[in-house]
C-alpha cells in the first residue's frame, strides 16, 4: 500500500491503500479490468486466524473466505472482534496463529494495494498534519500513481467524484480538522472512493453519519455493487445499506458464530424508523433478489448473543 493519509493515522502498517476511493468514477476500473473476477480467485482467505493483543486472545481461530463481488456485513456486539478481524484480513494486525491471504498472497507479499480501499473506524483523518479535505481525499490516489508523476486529469476527476459522492464538494478547501466527526468520516469514505479500488473494507462507515449521507453512501455502494466490486463492511446499523448486503458474518468473542444469510428486518425491526438490523431468517427476499445475485448460504442463528 502506498503512503497515504491512512499512514498518518498509524493504521497502515503494511502500506495497504487505506486511502480514498471513487465510487462514481469506478466505471473506469470496472471489476473486469481489475481481474477481480478470475475464476476461483478469493479476495480474502483467512484460515485458523488468531490474534492476541496484550496477551489476550482476541481472534480465536477464524476461517473466512470472501470472493470477489460479495457484499459482506460483519456484525456483532461491541468488543466481539469485528475491527480486529477486518484489520487482520488486511494485514494491519499480525496473526499469532493461522494465515490470511489477500488475493492469494500473504499481506507482506501483496503488492496491488491500489485494489484495496480501507475506511478505518473514526480517526483524526488529518493525523495532526494540516491538510485540506481535498488533499486528504487526493491521498487516496497515491497507490495508483507512479512515483513523481504529476497529478493527472483522471486523478482530479476521481477526487471530484469522490467528494461529490459524500457531498463534501463545498468543503473541499477547508482544513479537515475543521470538520465535524461525521464529516470527517465522510472524508475517509471519499478517500477510499478516490482510489477506485475493486475491494472495499469499511469499518462502520455510517457511524455518526447523518441519514441523508447514509442514503448517499448507499447509492454510491449500490453502483459499486452493480460493477461487481467486493465490499466488506463492519456495521451495527445497516440502515439504507441493508438491501445491498449478500452475506452476513457474525463475530462473537473472537469467533464467527454465523456466516450466511444477510440480516433482514422483520416485525418490530421492519417498522419505519427502526434501523437496528439483526440477522433474521434466510428465507426472506433480500439483496440477492433485489440485485439478482446469489445469497449467502446457511441457516441463520443470530443468537450470537444468547
Ligand atoms: N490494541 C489493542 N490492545 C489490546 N486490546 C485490544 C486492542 N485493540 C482491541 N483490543 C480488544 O480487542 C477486543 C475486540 O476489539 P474490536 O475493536 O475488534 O471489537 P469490535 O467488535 O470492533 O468492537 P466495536 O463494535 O465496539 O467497535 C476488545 O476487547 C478490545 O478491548
Amino acid at each position: 500500500m502506498s503512503e497515504t493519509a491512512g499512514n498518518t493515522t498509524g493504521e497502515n502498517a503494511t502500506g495497504a491503500n487505506t486511502t480514498a476511493a471513487n465510487t462514481t468514477g469506478a466505471s473506469t476500473t470496472g471489476a473486469n479490468t481489475t481481474g477481480a473476477k478470475t475464476s476461483g480467485e478469493t479476495a480474502f482467505s483467512m484460515t485458523g486466524g488468531k490474534v492476541t493483543l496484550d496477551r489476550r486472545p482476541i481472534l480465536r481461530g477464524v476461517d473466512l473466505t470472501i470472493r470477489p463481488g460479495e457484499v459482506v456485513a460483519v456484525m456483532g456486539t461491541n468488543g466481539s472482534g469485528k475491527s480486529t478481524l477486518v484489520r487482520a484480513l488486511l494485514g494491519l494486525i499480525p496473526l499469532s496463529g493461522g494465515q490470511t491471504l489477500l488475493y492469494g498472497r500473504p499481506p507482506a507479499r501483496f503488492r496491488d494495494w491500489w485494489r484495496i480501499g480501507y475506511v478505518p473506524q473514526r480517526l483524526q483523518v488529518g493525523g495532526g498534519v494540516p491538510a485540506t479535505v481535498r488533499e486528504v481525499v487526493a491521498s487516496g490516489r497515491i497507490a495508483r500513481q507512479r512515483r513523481l508523476r504529476r497529478t493527472s486529469a483522471a486523478d482530479r476527476a476521481a477526487v471530484a467524484d469522490a467528494l461529490e459522492a459524500v457531498d463534501l464538494t463545498a468543503r473541499a478547501g477547508d482544513p479537515v480538522q475543521h470538520l465535524s466527526g461525521g464529516q470527517q468520516q465522510r472524508v475517509l469514505i471519499a478517500r477510499a472512493l478516490a482510489g477506485e479500488p475493486d475491494t472495499y473494507v469499511m469499518d462502520e462507515p455510517t457511524a455518526g453519519v447523518d441519514a441523508e449521507t447514509q442514503r448517499l453512501l448507499a447509492d454510491t455502494l449500490a453502483t459499486l455493487v452493480l460493477q461487481g466490486r467486493t465490499i466488506v463492511l463492519v456495521a451495527h446499523e445497516l440502515g439504507p445499506l441493508e438491501p445491498l448486503i449478500t452475506r452476513g458474518v457474525v463475530v462473537r468473542d473472537g469467533l464467527i458464530t454465523h456466516d450466511g444469510a444477510p440480516p433482514r428486518p422483520e416485525g418490530e425491526c421492519a417498522r419505519p424508523g427502526h434501523e437496528h438490523v439483526h440477522p433474521h431468517a434466510p428465507d426472506e427476499p433480500g439483496a440477492s433478489e433485489i440485485l439478482g445475485r446469489g445469497a449467502g448460504a446457511g441457516p441463520l442463528n443470530w443468537q450470537g448473543e444468547a
